[in-house]
């Protein structure tokens, strides 16, 4: 894992979306299209506000959620609401958002076919993943029902995930997507997810589901 502090959360939002808009041009460059995988959650919102003004080929980027809540995008417990509503917008405005949630009662109904939305923009190029202050990644939540399926080397693309702390069901990428991608980054806030993040270090991905991705990982925190 690399560590990357800043002196306060402003210049952690202004740097890190001008790491990924750095990497995202690169891939745009070289292979004239680029993933962008995005968390949910309360704290990527200021790097979505900067990225979305960021001169890009954006209309040959696709943005996917890390992961969802299965609710409507009319909840503002929407992942996909959040991503559409600070990130694709502005320049970005083009950029092609590839939902993981689609109205039906249980997230299993929909599965196969928000895979086959995906599978076409994997590997992903640029991945942000935040982190709850319980170490999960995603909806890879500590105890969660399906987080062994989910962690295992020969797991599908997307698992249905439900666990006391997550609320709703939930839809998430697994670890083998995630670890696939070519830039791993993981946004985190205050002295509590420091601690956590220290403390992942000495745990197994089951009791600290972030493990599956930090070795790989570049970490970005401010106070
Ligand atoms: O539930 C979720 O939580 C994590 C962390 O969210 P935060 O509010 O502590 O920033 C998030 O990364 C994930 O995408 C989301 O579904």
């Amino acid at each position: 894992m690399q560590l990357e502090t800043y002196p306060d959360r402003e210049m952690l939002m202004l740097g890190l979306a001008n790491v990924l808009a750095g990497q995202l041009a690169d891939f745009l460059r070289r292979d004239g299209q680029a993933t962008l995988a995005v968390p949910g959650g309360t704290t990527p919102g200021p790097v979505f506000d900067t990225l979305s003004g960021v001169d890009l080929d954006w209309a040959n980027v696709a943005v996917l959620p890390t992961d969802e809540r299965w609710v409507p995008e009319t909840s503002d417990r929407s992942n996909t609401r959040l991503v559409r509503e600070r990130l694709i917008r502005g320049r970005a405005a083009q950029a092609r958002l590839i939902p993981l949630y689609a109205p039906a009662e249980t997230p299993e109904e929909m599965l196969p076919a928000l895979e086959d939305g995906i599978r076409p923009h994997l590997p992903i190029s640029v991945l942000l993943l935040g982190m709850g202050t319980d170490m999960h990644v995603a909806s890879l939540f500590p105890g969660a029902d399906r987080l062994d399926e989910a962690l295992a080397a020969n797991a599908p693309l997307l698992l249905p995930m439900r666990a006391e702390a997550a609320g709703e069901p939930r839809v998430t990428l697994t670890a083998p997507v995630l670890k696939g991608a070519f830039n791993i980054h993981l946004l985190i806030t205050g002295g509590e997810k420091r601690e956590a993040l220290e403390r992942a270090q000495s745990l197994t991905p089951q009791e600290a589901p972030v493990r599956a991705v930090l070795d790989a990982a570049t970490v970005h925190w401010a106070e």
